[in-house]
This record gives structure tokens, sequence and C-alpha cells, in this order.
């Protein structure tokens, strides 16, 4: 398991400060997104942990020693920017051939990689031809080739359709469900609302807060149950729990879980037709620690 400990990380530019004393980890088995304000200095930070950009002080450490020192960094890290440089001529797999090739990695993967970020149909195309949305793909699979613990995407999700959007959820979920560390940077909230399960949120280069979304965000989420016998399953639910009812069939209950919602409702004969739990607003939360208006 190789976590990610970023130490009281600093980088200027001239008069300009880029990342300003920044601490956190990143935990394996998670999506965390890392969160801030175009120019907030998350570009900055990801590429100071693969010692693309030299820190002016602190430091960054992947499972416990500094990129420098992986003796196979590409195997232990994989690292997907949002600019990202094809040559034009070059089709998915002769990129992907290429840089397996060059980072040592058994050319075997490719297919498997191809066919992994839904590229097999298009693995003879010129990459030059490529939509922003299949840059992005392909952008993963180099990420990709090493079989790495750490993934580190700046914006992966940028260009890509809310079909795209969708798939780049389900894969990224995937991935930490495998035990990874996914550390996804991204200046749109929304879009990883429904993903994150940690939070780093950064703003003018300083940490504002970090840590599990659901323990930044407050209050638990409601549970929002749909239900013909709201009255009866009103009163019992009132008994553990805040419950408010919208008067069209359907309960918002806060301090209960959907299986004990559930629970209560069938020992008491009552019918439910939908239990949906509420994700925390990442949104709200953002606008909390930073005190301000976003483009997400
Ligand atoms: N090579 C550089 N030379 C000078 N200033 C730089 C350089 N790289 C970044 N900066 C400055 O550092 C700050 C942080 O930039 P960075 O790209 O890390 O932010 P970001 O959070 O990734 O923003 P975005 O969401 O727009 O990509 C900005 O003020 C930027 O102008």
């Amino acid at each position: 398991m190789t976590g990610v400990e970023v130490r009281d990380l600093t980088k200027t530019y001239g008069r300009v400060t880029a990342v300003d004393h920044l601490s956190f980890t990143v935990r394996p088995g998670a999506v965390t997104a890392f969160l801030g304000p175009n120019g907030a200095g998350k570009t900055t930070t990801v590429r100071m942990m693969i010692d693309h950009v030299a820190p002016t002080s602190g430091g960054v450490t992947i499972g416990g020693r500094r990129y420098r020192d992986l003796p196979r960094p590409t195997r232990v890290v994989g690292a997907a920017f949002d600019v990202a440089s094809f040559h034009p001529r070059h089709t998915a797999w002769d990129h992907l051939r290429i840089y397996a090739t060059m980072g040592g990695h058994p050319g075997g993967r490719v297919p498997e990689l191809l066919d992994l970020v839904g590229l097999a149909g298009v693995a003879g195309r010129r990459t030059g031809a490529f939509s922003t949305g299949m840059r992005q793909r392909l952008n993963l699979a180099t990420a990709l080739l090493g079989d790495p613990q750490v993934l580190l995407l700046d914006e992966p999700g940028n260009g890509l359709d809310p079909e795209g959007m969708t798939w780049l959820r389900s894969f990224l979920r995937g991935l930490a469900d495998e035990g990874r560390t996914v550390l996804v940077s991204s200046h749109a909230l929304g879009e990883m609302q429904q993903i994150a399960d940690d939070v780093v949120v950064i703003r003018q280069g300083r940490l504002l807060g970090a840590g599990p979304l659901r323990e930044l965000s407050g209050p638990a989420p409601a549970v929002l149950v749909r239900t013909p016998d709201g009255a009866a399953l009103s009163r019992i639910l009132a008994r553990q729990a805040r419950v408010e009812a919208d008067g069209a069939g359907e309960l918002r209950v806060r301090g209960l879980e959907a299986a004990a919602i559930a629970d209560l409702a069938a020992t008491h004969g009552l019918r439910v037709h939908g239990l949906t739990s509420e994700r925390p607003s990442l949104e709200r939360l953002f606008l909390d620690l930073t005190g301000e208006r976003t483009n997400a």
C-alpha cells in the first residue's frame, strides 16, 4: 500500500508563490480530489510529486521514499497531465508501444490497456485526429503502462462529454477499489462530488481543508425515502431521526442509515418504493472553505 505524503511543500517563481507550505496525505484505496480555483497551485504540486519541478523547500514522499529514490518510478507512480503531447502521426498503438519501451514495461500490456480505456477500436488511428476525450483516454492508458500503485491525474475530466465522465468515474472507482492511490486534480467540483472519497482544497498555494468528504462537509447527508405510507412511516422514524415530509410522497430523513429505515418500515409492514442517500455537496464545502464563487 503506497500513500503520498506532502510535507511543508513550497514553490516560488520570482515573486509568485505558487505553492505555500503545503502539507497533506493521499491514502491508498481511495479517490482523492485535489481542488482549487485556476492558478491555485495544483499542477505545480503534482509536478513536484514526480520531480518535474524542483521544490523551493519541503518535499514529497511516495510510500516513504522520494520519487527520485524509487528504483523503478514509473512502476510505482503513473502521472497524466492535461496538455499531453502526442506525436500527431503516431497511432494510439505506436504511442503506447514507444512509451512502454522507454519505461521498460512489457509491450504485451498495450492491447489490454487500449481495451481498458475504450480505445481498442481506434488503436490504428493517428492521434492527430483524436478528440480531446480520446486524448484523455490515451493519456490514462500511458499512465497505467507500469501498472502503478499511485495515479496522479491532472484534470482528467477536461474535454470529456457526459458519457465520458460517467466512464471516467467508474474507471477511477475501479482503480481505487483495487487498492491504488488515486489523486485527481480538478476545478470542476460537480464532477468530483460523485466520486471523491477524500478532498484536499487549496487556494493561492495554501491548504484550506483536507480529509474525508463526508466529514468535511458537516452534518450527515439525508436519506430520501419514497413511500405511499408517508404519515405512518414518518411517525415511526421520528422516534429516532429528524424527518421532513414534502407532501408529495417523499420523506427526508437525517440520523438513520438507509438500511435501518428499510428495516423499520418492514417491521411495521409499511411500503418503501425508493431509498436514496444524498451525497454531501462538494460545492457548498468548497465555497465555505474558499469563500468565493467558482466556475464549476
Ligand atoms: N513555470 C512557471 N513560471 C512562473 N509562474 C508559474 C509557473 N508555473 C506556475 N506558475 C504560477 O504559479 C501559480 C500556480 O499555477 P498552477 O498551474 O500550479 O495552478 P493550477 O491550480 O494548476 O491552475 P489551473 O487549474 O489553472 O491549471 C499561478 O499563479 C501560475 O501563474
